[in-house]
């Protein structure tokens, strides 16, 4: 079975501590989100994760077959048009050209793309547009775990909910699997089975939470007050050190 396992992981820049102590697993058709206040470790933990910085103490084992990123900018290649990116990673893996082509044609329109941008390059893209690509991008090549960093931070709430849509059916059709690090409660509680809490100074995980209604059944009801309940949590208050009125 595929997984994601980190054992007792530790990490320092310098001499600063940045994560204390981290354990969890990750199980092939999950979504887990870390969730945490700015600076506390969430970008740093999926670089470990994902094999981007080396792991000093403690271990990541990572059987996943393959796996693609999204982040919060869309890192598109500039030189290259919409069709182009989109397809970067099956020429990787070796598709004929003709193919790869097809391929990313069909997400782009999946993702809300319009034949008449295909053509463009991503200076002549809206940030929205990018991020769609940068979806596409990531998602043509069947990965089997996909490594999310605050993808929807900068979108408006209408694109966050038609990608999270999106993402939710890869789960659903094709056993996607999920490592998402966001700061903000609602989107993690839309899309995951897990949500860790990460508080910062050092990064360490001080409250788990569970769900178990699938994510296609979650409507904007059930996210409120899901939220809503977390948001009276004693440890959710002190982790963002928030104020309760
Ligand atoms: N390469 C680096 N060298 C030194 N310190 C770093 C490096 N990368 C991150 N840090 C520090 O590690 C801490 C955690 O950063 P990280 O980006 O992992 O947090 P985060 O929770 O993802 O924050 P944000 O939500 O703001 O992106 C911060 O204090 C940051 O300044």
């Amino acid at each position: 079975m595929e997984k994601l396992e980190v054992k007792n992981l530790n990490h320092h820049f310098g001499f600063t501590e940045i994560l204390q102590n981290i354990n969890f697993t990750l199980d092939k058709g999950q979504v887990l989100s870390i969730v945490g206040p700015s600076g506390g470790g969430k970008t740093t933990l999926m670089h470990l994760c994902a094999d981007l910085l080396d792991v000093e103490e403690g271990s990541v084992e990572n059987t996943f077959v393959s796996s693609s990123f999204a982040f919060q900018e869309a890192r598109l290649l500039p030189w290259k048009n919409v069709i182009d990116n989109i397809a970067l990673g099956l020429l990787a893996k070796g598709e004929s050209k003709k193919e790869a082509i097809l391929k990313s044609k069909e997400i782009a329109l999946k993702f809300g793309l319009e034949e008449d941008d295909f053509e463009k390059f991503p200076k002549d893209l809206s940030g929205g547009m990018k991020q769609r690509v940068s979806f596409a991008r990531a998602l043509v090549t069947k990965p089997s775990l996909l490594f999310l960093d605050e993808p929807f931070s900068a979108l408006d709430i209408g694109l966050k909910q038609e990608l999270q849509t999106h993402l939710i059916e890869e789960v659903n059709e094709n056993n996607l699997s999920i490592l998402f690090i966001t700061h903000d409660i609602m989107e993690a509680i839309r899309l995951s089975d897990r949500i860790l809490l990460l508080k910062a100074d050092p990064g360490h995980i001080v409250k788990e939470f569970d769900y178990i209604i699938k994510q296609d059944k979650r409507d904007d009801e059930f996210v409120y007050n899901e939220t809503a309940k977390i948001l009276q949590d004693e440890v959710i208050v002190n982790t963002f050190e928030l104020e309760l009125k």
